[in-house]
């Protein structure tokens, strides 16, 4: 039995992976932790830990994983490039899968779009859209940046100077070198991602639309089990790793 210990527990995404832990025979709950709650004795004797809270929250949870040699699943997302390699350190000492997205059906969108932006990346213009629910307080999504990243990897582009984050007033004519980011919040929209390529006389759109937030708790699932399934004892990972895509 897999022993994982769930961060968060009350939060949207806790609550998910409490239920999708309990529905398995592979996975036991070694303890739920919220915030307040005393993490080093709680992760004390866990396999995998699986968090998805806050950059802040995580980066505490990830020093007592390493100290204790506890495995990590990371889903947070809105951290920082300083915060991003906080968790590279933490991976050297022990091994952490980290991704903004657990979703399969995401990850294979992520293939889809390298694909798409080598085939579009000259006379299309490219964008990406994002909605969801009201209560997300980063922005973009990290699955959003994500895309941005891949997108921008496969047409030669460096994200961090070709990243538009909105647009207002005069603006003028857009310049065919930037990734166009637009983020919508409201209601309870799980999560809707849009890859616009367009160009003149046609337009393709790469799409995803969560429906229920299982996808993220199951993908969770299948990086714990291929963590305890690890016998090194420390690294960085992400869902290609876990979904085979690199091999
Ligand atoms: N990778 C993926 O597939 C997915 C990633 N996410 C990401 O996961 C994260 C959480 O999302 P969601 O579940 O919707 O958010 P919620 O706000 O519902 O849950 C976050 C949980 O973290 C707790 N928390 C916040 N700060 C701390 C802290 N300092 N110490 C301990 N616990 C803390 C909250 O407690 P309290 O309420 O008491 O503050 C809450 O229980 C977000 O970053 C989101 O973007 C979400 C879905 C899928
Ligand atoms: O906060 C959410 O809900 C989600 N966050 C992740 C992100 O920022 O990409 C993944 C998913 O879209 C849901």
């Amino acid at each position: 039995m897999i022993r994982i210990a769930v961060m968060g527990a009350s939060g949207r995404m806790g609550k998910m992976l409490i239920e999708a832990v309990q529905a398995t025979d592979d996975c036991t709950l070694h303890v739920t932790l919220d915030k307040g709650d005393d993490v080093r004795a709680g992760l004390a004797g866990a396999d995998v830990m699986i968090d998805f809270t806050r950059p802040e929250a995580t980066l505490a949870h990830l020093a007592v994983c390493a100290d204790l040699g506890v495995k990590a699943v990371i889903g947070t997302t809105g951290f920082d490039d300083a915060q991003k390699a906080e968790i590279a350190r933490f991976a050297e000492r022990t091994a952490i899968v980290f991704a903004p997205n657990m979703s399969v059906g995401v990850n294979v969108v992520l293939k889809l779009l390298d694909m798409a932006a080598r085939a579009l990346a000259e006379g299309y213009d490219i964008e990406i859209v994002e909605a969801h629910h009201r209560m997300k307080v980063d922005a973009p999504s990290g699955t959003a940046l994500q895309m941005g990243q891949v997108v921008a990897d496969a047409v030669g582009r460096d994200l961090k100077s070709c990243a538009v984050y909105g647009r207002e007033g005069v603006t003028g004519a857009r310049d065919p070198s930037t990734i166009g980011f637009a983020t919508v919040r409201g209601g309870d929209i799980i999560g809707d991602h849009t890859v616009l390529f367009a160009g003149i006389g046609e337009r393709i759109e790469v799409s995803h639309k969560a429906t229920n937030r299982t996808i993220y708790a199951q993908g969770s699932l299948r990086c714990a089990r291929y963590l305890a399934s690890f016998t090194k004892g420390n690294g960085l990972f992400g869902m290609n790793d876990v979904l085979g895509f690199n091999t």
